[in-house]
This record gives structure tokens, sequence and C-alpha cells, in this order.
């Protein structure tokens, strides 16, 4: 049965919290926690520069699957930093669903409007 993206985002967030106790010899994210934060800020920084390395190389191929697999591997490491400080992929959910609808143009223009 397909897998929708709440499911797949819920059942990551559920492990990571189960990991976040768990013993960093028995887990790659217990590792990264028992890292502390500027480990996992430095994975952040490397997936990200991976991200943009795969997209150039993608560029007019055909084929996306090592940028998707980037792609994840970045979205990966971001959920192990919000779990790091107690917040989880729900909390942007909900960020991004209250800019639904906000144009991101109307969004800057008022920010300029309000000093
Ligand atoms: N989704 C992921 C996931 N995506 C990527 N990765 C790991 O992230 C790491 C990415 O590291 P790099 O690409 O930098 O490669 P590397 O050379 O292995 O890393 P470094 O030596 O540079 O640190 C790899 O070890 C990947 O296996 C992940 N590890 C775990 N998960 C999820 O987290 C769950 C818990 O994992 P554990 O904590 O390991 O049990 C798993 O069941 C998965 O659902």
């Amino acid at each position: 049965m397909a897998r929708t993206m709440n499911d797949v985002l819920q059942q990551l967030t559920a492990t990571l919290a189960e990991r976040k106790g768990a013993a960093a010899d028995s887990s790659y994210v217990a590792s990264l926690h028992e890292s502390g934060l500027n480990k996992i800020l430095e994975k952040v920084g490397e997936e990200a520069t991976e991200v943009i390395l795969a997209a150039k190389d993608a560029q007019g191929t055909g084929t996306n699957d090592a940028l998707v697999g980037e792609v994840a591997d970045l979205w990966f490491h971001c959920m192990v930093l919000l779990s790091h400080l107690d917040l989880s992929a729900a909390d942007v959910l909900s960020c991004l669903a209250k800019r639904q609808g906000i144009s991101g143009l109307d969004e800057k223009a008022s920010r300029a409007t309000n000093g």
C-alpha cells in the first residue's frame, strides 16, 4: 500500500524520538545526538552542499535519482536537527500551512512597509 507523505514523516519523527535515548553505538541518529549540535549542523551544511552539486550534475541529463537521494539526506538531517532541539516536522508543516495562500512577493512587500 502506498504510504502518504504524512505517514512517512510521522513514522520517521517517531523513530527519531525513540533514537534520542538510544546508545550511540547502536544507532546513527543516537550517535549524532551524542556528538552534539555542532556535528548535526555540520552534517546539514554538508548535505545542503551535496544537494547543490547533485542538482548541477543532474541538469539536462534526465537522471534525478542522485539528486532525490541527496535531498532525502538533507531532509533527514534537518529532521534530526529539529529533534535535537525538541522540535519536529510538525512544527515546520504548521509554519508552511500558515503561509499557504500568502504570496511570497506580498509577504516581502509587507515586510518592507512595516520596516
Ligand atoms: N532516513 C535515514 C537516513 N538517511 C540518511 N541516513 C544516513 O546518513 C548518513 C549520511 O552520511 P553521508 O552522506 O555524509 O555519508 P557518510 O560518509 O556515511 O557520513 P560521514 O562519515 O561523513 O559522517 C549515512 O550514514 C546514511 O545512512 C540515514 N540514517 C537513518 N535514517 C532513518 O533513521 C532511522 C534510524 O536510524 P538509526 O539511528 O541508524 O537506527 C532509520 O530507520 C531511517 O528511517
